[in-house]
């Protein structure tokens, strides 16, 4: 087995749940002086609107300004762009409580300032306001920030569909408005931006389907913010995975790069047992052992698999199990491998069969994998409610299981049972939405599994270079879940060549 050690995850993009960000910010504001992390933020905002717009001198900017900390951001960043030529307007969602000092310093800079709904001076009353955005080069969104709570606001709601259907670039700032910071979800209306420009620390919802899809690009702004070793949410980037991809040493045969076992597929769905095989192949394990009713289709196609009609328990030595995929109803077969003392990854159909109570007295690890459609059917809820709320549901799951639960998706994510941060997979692709495609994932990631990866470790690492392969293969076009495996050891180059 090739045991890799993962030292200081320092390379990683984290994310920080509100509340510790609320402290971090706390805890340097009392040895600032007073607005200068706003100072800070503003500028960071300031510099990336002027990025985005190249020209700055004579551009048309609307800044969205609602009645809190985030409208400062924007108003002072505005105040920043008109010292630079640019024509800034306010729109203020309520003019009586918008933050005062920057509103003086947008108005000392040249800006000015309406009212979001009503005809306070010139420019003012709705439609002039939504001309006004629709005419804009970029929009700013400072309607709400961490401080929101709930959906958009109604009165908010016109400026942000404006800014949707203007040509401006839309810059948000901190978070698109309207997005739940902490959980990714989105209820109702939100601002669509084409960048975000947070502060301090990602959130979980800029890393989060569906709020993450709102957020366009994120840039981060350094504000000096001193946050916790431990972060929520952790995204691998290539640097992380290079580290954890298993290497074979010289003394290495294939016995010590670890053999995994594949107990899928059917009379019925050979195909699974195929894709899952071919997953298996490419991640870094030694050999791959077949057991089911597929053997001859595997063989076939794979000639270097190990084939075998007995069951699990007589299959031989392996260092991890894959059952599930295509399995039908099976459950003695996913009882015999849940009784194995090895890492086990648990897809498809196995996790139907899989018995809570099993996993959970396991001494081996489990990895799970379901989808969104599957993880709803294991916790009895509407398949909606995962999607809108995945972080909540992949820790429930979890906990429930005593397991790592990998949820598929446009944003994958993989939670322990012991709590810790949340991984979130950054390469995913809308084209790796194929038939047999979390076959081939599941191969790959039982692969790591045996070849001595951690059940978090080959969860994340087998979603990276799942989505990285889907990309690679994908290249714009639709591909089936085959291009996605034969793609994988180019995507694994790709990762190491960083
Ligand atoms: N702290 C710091 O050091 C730094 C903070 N910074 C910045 O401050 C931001 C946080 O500021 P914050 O705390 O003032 O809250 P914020 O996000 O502006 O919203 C609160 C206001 O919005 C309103 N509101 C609530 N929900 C709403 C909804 N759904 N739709 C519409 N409106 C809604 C709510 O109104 P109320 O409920 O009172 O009527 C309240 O007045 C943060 O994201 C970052 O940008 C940076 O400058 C760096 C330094
Ligand atoms: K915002």
């Amino acid at each position: 087995m090739l045991g890799r050690s993962y030292g200081k995850l320092d390379r990683m993009r984290s994310a920080y749940s509100v509340e510790t960000v609320r402290t971090a910010e706390r805890q340097l504001m009392a040895r600032l002086p007073e607005g200068a992390l706003m100072q800070r933020a503003a500028a960071g905002l300031a510099a990336a609107c002027a990025d985005l717009l190249g020209r700055v001198y004579g551009s048309r900017v609307v800044l969205l300004v609602g009645s809190g900390d985030n409208g400062g951001d924007a108003l002072y960043a505005g105040a920043r762009l008109a010292r630079r030529g640019a024509g800034v307007t306010a729109v203020l969602l309520a003019p009586e409580r918008a933050h005062a000092g920057g509103l003086a310093a947008l108005r000392r800079a040249g800006g000015r300032a309406v009212s979001a709904g009503g005809a306070e001076g010139a420019g003012g009353g709705a439609a002039g306001v939504e001309e006004l955005i629709e005419r804009a080069d970029l929009v700013v969104d400072g309607i709400v920030g961490i401080g929101g709570k709930g959906g958009l606001r109604p009165d908010a709601v016109p400026l942000a569909a404006a800014a949707e259907r203007s040509r401006a670039a839309v810059v948000a700032v901190d978070l698109p408005s309207g997005v739940d910071a902490g959980t990714g979800e989105v209820r109702g209306v939100a601002v669509r931006a084409d960048l975000t420009v947070t502060f301090g620390a990602h959130k979980p919802g800029l890393l989060i389907d569906p709020a993450r899809e709102y957020a366009g690009s994120v840039r981060l702004v350094d504000i000096g913010l001193e946050l916790p070793v431990e972060p929520e949410l952790e995204a691998l980037q290539h640097a992380d995975v290079a580290r954890l991809l298993p290497v074979p040493r010289a003394e290495s045969d294939k016995y010590r790069r670890g053999v995994v076992g594949i107990a899928a597929g059917s009379a019925r769905y050979p195909g699974a047992a195929v894709l899952a095989v071919a997953g298996a192949l490419r991640g870094g394990a030694g050999a791959v052992r077949y057991v089911g009713p597929a053997g001859d289709a595997v063989i076939t196609r794979f000639p270097e698999t190990l084939v075998s009609d007995q069951g699990p328990k007589h299959a031989g030595r392996v260092q991890a199990w894959v059952v599930g995929p295509g399995a039908g109803d099976d459950a003695a077969t996913v009882g015999e491998v849940l009784a194995a003392d090895v890492p086990v990854l648990v897809d498809a159909d196995g996790l139907r069969l899989a018995e809570a109570g099993v996993v959970r007295a396991r001494r081996a690890p489990t990895l799970m994998t379901p989808h969104a459609g599957e993880a709803a059917a294991l916790l009895g809820v509407d398949r909606a409610e995962v999607e809108g709320g995945r972080l909540a549901a992949v820790r429930e799951l979890a906990g429930r299981y005593g397991a790592t639960v990998l949820l598929k998706g446009s944003t994958t994510l993989i939670a322990d049972s012991g709590g810790g941060a949340v991984r979130v997979n950054p390469t995913g692709t809308a084209w790796l939405a194929t038939a047999g495609s979390g076959d081939v994932l599941s191969g790959l990631a039982g692969s790591l599994l045996a070849a001595g990866l951690s059940t978090v470790d080959a969860g994340s690492v087998g979603a990276y270079v799942h989505g990285l392969a889907g990309r690679l293969a994908a290249d714009g076009a639709p591909v089936g879940a085959h291009d996605v495996a034969e793609a994988v050891p180019e995507a694994w180059r790709n990762v190491l060549a960083e």
